[in-house]
């Protein structure tokens, strides 16, 4: 197969300041354990942050599956061995203020007020909270209320009481208009919040919608000017791009911890809080039949597959600079591919699991170039319909040589996974929209059946197929006798089809990464060294890519991407499974 692989393929030249409970309850009183020893019912796990501040988890924070809504529970807050007691407060005294900077934008509309309304709806939201709308953009709080509520088209809208639930929520929505920059207008945001907060104990989650290149101005005022004064904690969610290469990543974490430690800062992901993504622990780890599988000895490839059927249209000023090697290869494929392989932790704790990951991703060999396969769309019409190319784009400079496809093929050089090629493609304007994993198993030695498959065996071997998305699905295609008298085999699927099984809507990535980031549950937030380990993986490639001014190949819209992707997994023995024969669509 190896022959096969082309020369006319281009890419082939020969905590917070104060300390504060991961818990998934709202804080209600502070309490001594030394004079409260019954207290440790409530108690069960001792959790090491990464900063070293030990916390004390409840019982219920054990990712069990089932997340409580919130109800009264103790705050137990460590300094050193002394743990502080305060009967004083109840859950009327604590408060959160969730401030969405750059509430004007398309992902404030889109996700984040959506998510917020989802968890409100549920009950995950503390009794008092208030959620503050920060832009330039001049909008009254009417305003903004408006803007929310068009935009809540989210999975609640067609619930019972959504109406008088929305309504509801609208009255806890605010705008403040200001700078990113300016100390003084975040000042007046602090102003705002305290009144809406009224006194009560404060903790503060700023989320930053807002482009890149403001993330440091904007976490400087919020951290110097509206910081939560009073005790509670104040955390930041930074959305990605976290820099576009190793430099200015660490560029932007250190000036992000000149003013948050790293426990403040929750480096989101989105992949990271979909369903299925969240579940590959679960199947893993929770089932006897697979980690006994999870391995180059019976694995022959791993397959990460993400295909967009639209294109950059509207954000290909951002593109532009990034590609989508950085937009969805270097982040969101390869957070999976580290949950995909990393060994069992210690514990399901955020830092047990994250120590795993980062041991994969230190683990990776090099990409190189020749294993890198690098496309861009081209206008095409179909059924009269003409579709733009990506240089059609008004925000995108003629002649950008930017891929908006990308495959490579990925080794870990380590005991469970050598020799296993680890196949990523990603694309936009491809002929669907879906994400998923596919895992391929080694053929059956000596198969009694062989001569029943021809001299195909590839169309024997098994596969699982995790479906992130659409229409959410985990199934394994087993070979199977077809009924009746003769032998005739076929390719089944033992199938777990979400919408079939399960009558509970799946929750949206954001509404569970949210929910986190309240809780102080870092599980699926990206460390700082697991983002090194990631840029460290792909520096060099897009270095060389962008220093060779490599052509990308063009792709009709709408089309299965780029030739070449089936040459670089021949080279490696492997078909791509979203292409296979026995698909379906
Ligand atoms: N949109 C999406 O689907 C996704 C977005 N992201 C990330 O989320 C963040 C927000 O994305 P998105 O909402 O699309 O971004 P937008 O381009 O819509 O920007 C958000 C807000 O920031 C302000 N803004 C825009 N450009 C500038 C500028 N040059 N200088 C100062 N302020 C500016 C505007 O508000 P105003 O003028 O009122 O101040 C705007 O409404 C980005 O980091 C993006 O990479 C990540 C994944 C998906
Ligand atoms: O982060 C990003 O993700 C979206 C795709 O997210 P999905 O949840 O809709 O699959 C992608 O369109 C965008 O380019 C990228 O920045």
């Amino acid at each position: 197969m190896a022959t096969l692989y082309s020369t006319h393929c281009r890419s082939f030249p020969s905590s917070s300041s104060t300390s504060f409970p991961p818990s998934n309850r709202f804080p209600a009183a502070t309490v001594s354990l030394k004079s409260h020893p019954h207290l440790f019912h409530h108690l069960s796990v001792h959790t090491q942050q990464h900063d070293g501040a030990a916390t004390v988890s409840p019982v219920e924070n054990n990712h069990s599956g089932k997340r409580p809504r919130p109800e009264v529970l103790p705050v137990i807050s460590l300094k050193e061995s002394e743990v502080e007691v305060d009967f004083e407060k109840d859950e009327s005294e604590v408060t959160v203020s969730i401030t969405v900077v750059g509430a004007s934008g398309d992902l404030a509309k889109k996700k984040i007020f959506p998510a917020l309304f989802a968890l409100y709806y549920e009950g995950f939201l503390p009794k008092h909270f208030t959620i503050c709308g920060y832009a330039r953009s001049k909008m009254t709080d009417v305003e903004l209320r408006n803007m929310v509520s068009k935009t809540l088209t989210c999975r609640i809208d067609q619930r019972e009481n959504c109406n008088e639930k929305m309504e509801q929520f609208l009255k806890r929505c605010f705008y403040h208009s200001g700078q990113y920059d300016s100390q003084e207008n975040f000042a007046a945001l602090d102003k705002k919040l305290k009144e809406h907060e009224g006194g009560r104990a404060s903790n503060r989650l700023f989320y930053l919608s807002i482009p890149p290149n403001i993330f440091v101005h904007a976490v400087k005022c919020a951290s110097l000017s509206a910081s939560s004064g009073n005790g509670g904690w104040t955390r930041v969610i930074v959305e990605k791009p976290f820099g576009r290469d190793s430099e200015s990543s660490a560029a932007l974490t250190r000036s992000l911890k000149q003013y948050l430690t790293e426990d403040q800062i929750f480096r989101i992901d989105h992949y990271l809080g979909k369903e299925l993504v969240e579940n590959l622990s679960v199947l893993r780890f929770s089932n006897l039949i697979f980690e006994p599988l999870w391995s180059r000895q019976y694995i022959r490839n791993v397959q990460l597959i993400f295909s967009e059927d639209f294109g950059t249209e509207g954000r290909g000023g951002y593109f532009d600079n990034y590609g989508i090697i950085r937009d969805i290869m270097q982040n969101h494929l390869l957070q999976i591919l580290a949950l995909f392989a990393m060994e069992t932790p210690v514990s399901l704790d955020a830092e047990d699991i994250r120590n795993e990951k980062v041991k994969v991703l230190r683990s990776m060999r090099p990409i190189k170039l020749e294993d890198v396969v690098l496309g861009q769309y081209k206008n095409h019409t179909r059924g009269g319909v003409a579709y733009p190319a990506y240089v059609d784009d008004k925000t995108v400079p003629k002649g950008s040589l930017t891929p908006t496809f990308a495959a490579a093929a990925l080794f870990i050089d380590n005991a469970r996974w050598d020799g296993v090629p680890f196949l990523m493609k990603a694309g936009k304007a491809l002929h669907n929209k879906r994400a998923e994993i596919r895992v391929q198993f080694r053929h059956v030695p000596g198969n009694l059946y062989n001569r029943n498959f021809g001299a195909d065996l590839d169309r024997a071997t098994n596969e699982l197929v995790i479906r992130v998305q659409p229409d959410e699905a985990i199934y394994l295609k087993i070979n199977n006798k077809v009924p009746g008298l003769g032998m005739k085999l076929d390719r089944s699927h033992l199938n777990l089809h979400y919408a079939a099984r399960y009558s509970k809507e799946i929750p949206d990535a954001y509404e569970r990464l949210l929910l986190d980031a309240i809780e102080g549950e870092r599980r699926l937030f990206i460390r700082s060294d697991e983002l090194d380990a990631a840029w460290s993986l792909f520096t060099p490639v897009l270095n060389e890519i962008e220093d060779k001014k490599i052509t990308p190949e063009y792709y009709p819209y709408g089309s299965r991407g780029p030739v070449c992707a089936h040459y670089l997994a021949a080279r490696y023995n492997v078909r791509w499974g979203d292409l296979g024969l026995d698909v379906e669509q």
